[in-house]
């Protein structure tokens, strides 16, 4: 059975109405509604190419969409937080961790305001938080790609979001350092802050993400994970994927 969240409910934080997305004029995303609930835990899975990175982008304001609308109910973008995928993150300029982490600060204090003893501390604890004590002074350079996503993982923290979006969080990330950061996502989600991360590991997301959007290109299912993962829904997701052809022309469907 397909399952669809009402996009209409009033704990919406984010409401995606008949959204679609997509790349010079080549759509990837088509016709999704739904929305993500205030304090709602929500992984996004789905075939390669099935439009879940375009997603995040359009909800951070980083893709206009072709048609219908994303909207934030009570967010300004101090409030998102967004960690996209690993191979997008630039790392090669020479910074130390705890500034790196000091950035998730940047929005509420401006990039020029001198950083108190307070800040620091805070840096400090969120570095804690992560495992990375004694880490401070580090290059980000000289990290594994596990190290450094618990430097990101410490400047969410800072940051201090409402909405926390996670593009692949955990991919190319050991099962130890992904147990920590799971633990953060539970923090989080323990603290009703809304986090929405696209993950490939079905197993990781049964036992940690209450809600899943199952996504190939067009939604398939969005509701309680185990409604959303049956096996039919995730065979339609495949075979959904498989029929796509990159080439199409332009949606030209209307709005139900
Ligand atoms: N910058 C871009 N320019 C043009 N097309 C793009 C761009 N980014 C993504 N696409 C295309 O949009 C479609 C959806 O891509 P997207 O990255 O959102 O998928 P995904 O579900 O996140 O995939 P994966 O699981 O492989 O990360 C794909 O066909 C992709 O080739």
């Amino acid at each position: 059975m397909t399952a669809f969240l009402s996009d209409g409910a009033a704990d919406t934080l984010v409401r995606l109405t008949d959204l679609t997305l997509g790349y010079r004029r080549h759509p990837a995303v088509h016709h999704l509604s739904g929305g993500f609930r205030d304090g709602s835990l929500t992984a996004i899975v789905g075939p390669n190419g099935a439009g879940k990175s375009t997603l995040l982008k359009a909800v951070v304001g980083a893709l206009p969409p072709f048609g219908g609308s994303v909207t934030l109910h009570g967010l300004e973008a101090a409030d998102i937080a967004y960690l996209p995928q690993q191979a997008e993150v630039e790392r090669d300029f020479p910074i130390d961790v705890l500034d790196t982490v000091l950035l998730g600060h940047w929005r509420r204090v401006g990039l020029f305001r001198r950083i108190g003893r307070a800040l620091a501390r805070q840096a400090e604890e969120a570095l804690a938080v992560v495992g990375l004590s004694g880490f401070e002074r580090r290059p980000i350079g000289a990290l594994s790609a596990g190290q450094f996503q618990r430097v990101l993982f410490a400047r969410m923290l800072l940051q201090d979001a409402r909405l926390i979006l996670l593009d692949e969080p955990f991919t190319a990330i050991d099962a130890r350092t992904t147990a920590d950061l799971l633990d953060v996502v539970r923090r989080w989600h323990g603290e009703r802050r809304t986090v929405v991360a696209v993950l490939h590991d079905l197993d990781q997301v049964r036992a940690h993400f209450p809600d899943t959007l199952l996504l190939a290109r067009e939604p398939v299912a969005w509701g309680r994970t185990a409604d959303t993962l049956t096996a039919a829904n995730l065979d339609r997701a495949r075979s959904m994927a498989e029929a796509w052809d990159d080439r199409a022309r332009p949606c030209r469907r209307t709005a139900p």
